[in-house]
């Protein structure tokens, strides 16, 4: 079976936990397209009656196409359930995410939602994380300063970063939805994340960083032949 079936497969079991008069957050990628497609179809069949708040720009067009109704998170500040892929997450639920530029919105969303389902296909589990590398996004101004601050907070933890600026189209930087610059910053192996996630938290000038601790409280993982659920059902 193919990732994006496996994706789709994740998606569609955790549109089981969706129920109506439920404020969703949307999250942003690949598999949490599959997600947003599916409530559409439910929605628009009449069995599911739901507000969405999208983590991204490409996320409120998805949903707007697939008939998804939308608030904002001003308008409606308490969700009760977000759903969002990830880049890699552990046994413990700790996430890496932020690959497709979404993670300053999507953490967001998800703190403001009393609980964060993840759906995945089967490689985005691992033992440690690490392996992606870790997007953090930063102000562009004094950009540069930050990443040297990035630089040093990660080696002062026994960790080797190499940073890259994000690109995007035209060899310009990539901009997030917020107007921001992304670092991926490539660690090989994050042994602790707790202690990396509060380093960068404490610079000036990040403004959010891919590690997602404490958020997610079940992931609905699709490999090749089943379905699991990791953490609460
Ligand atoms: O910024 C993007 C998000 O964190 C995505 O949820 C993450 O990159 C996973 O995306 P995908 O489902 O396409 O692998």
């Amino acid at each position: 079976m193919s990732a994006d079936n496996q994706k789709r497969l994740a998606a569609e079991r955790a549109l089981t936990f969706v129920t109506s008069g439920m404020k969703l957050g949307l999250g942003t990628g690949s598999t949490a397209a599959h997600f947003v497609a599916g409530l559409g179809e439910r929605v628009r069949k009449g069995h599911l009656d739901v507000v969405g708040v999208p983590t991204s720009e490409a996320t409120h067009k998805l949903a707007v196409q697939h008939g998804v109704p939308l608030t904002t998170l001003d308008e409606t500040p308490e969700l009760d359930l977000t759903v969002d892929g990830a880049d890699e997450l552990d046994g413990s639920l700790r996430l890496v995410k932020g690959g497709g530029g979404a993670l300053l919105r999507e953490k967001i969303v998800a703190a403001a939602s009393a609980r964060m389902v993840v759906i995945a296909d089967a490689s985005k589990v691992v033992e440690r994380l690490g392996a992606f590398p870790l997007p953090i996004e930063v102000i562009p101004f004094g950009q540069r300063a930050t990443a040297i601050a990035i630089d040093k907070a990660a080696r002062k933890l026994g960790l080797d970063p190499v940073l890259h600026l994000r690109m995007g189209a035209a060899d310009a930087p990539f901009r997030t939805d917020s107007g921001n610059l992304i670092y991926d910053c490539d660690l090989s192996a994050i042994p602790d994340p707790e202690a990396l996630a509060d380093a960068l938290s404490g610079i000036p000038g990040v403004v959010e960083h891919g590690l997602f601790i404490g958020l997610c409280s079940a992931a609905v993982i699709a490999g090749a032949d089943e379905i699991r659920v990791m953490g609460k059902d």
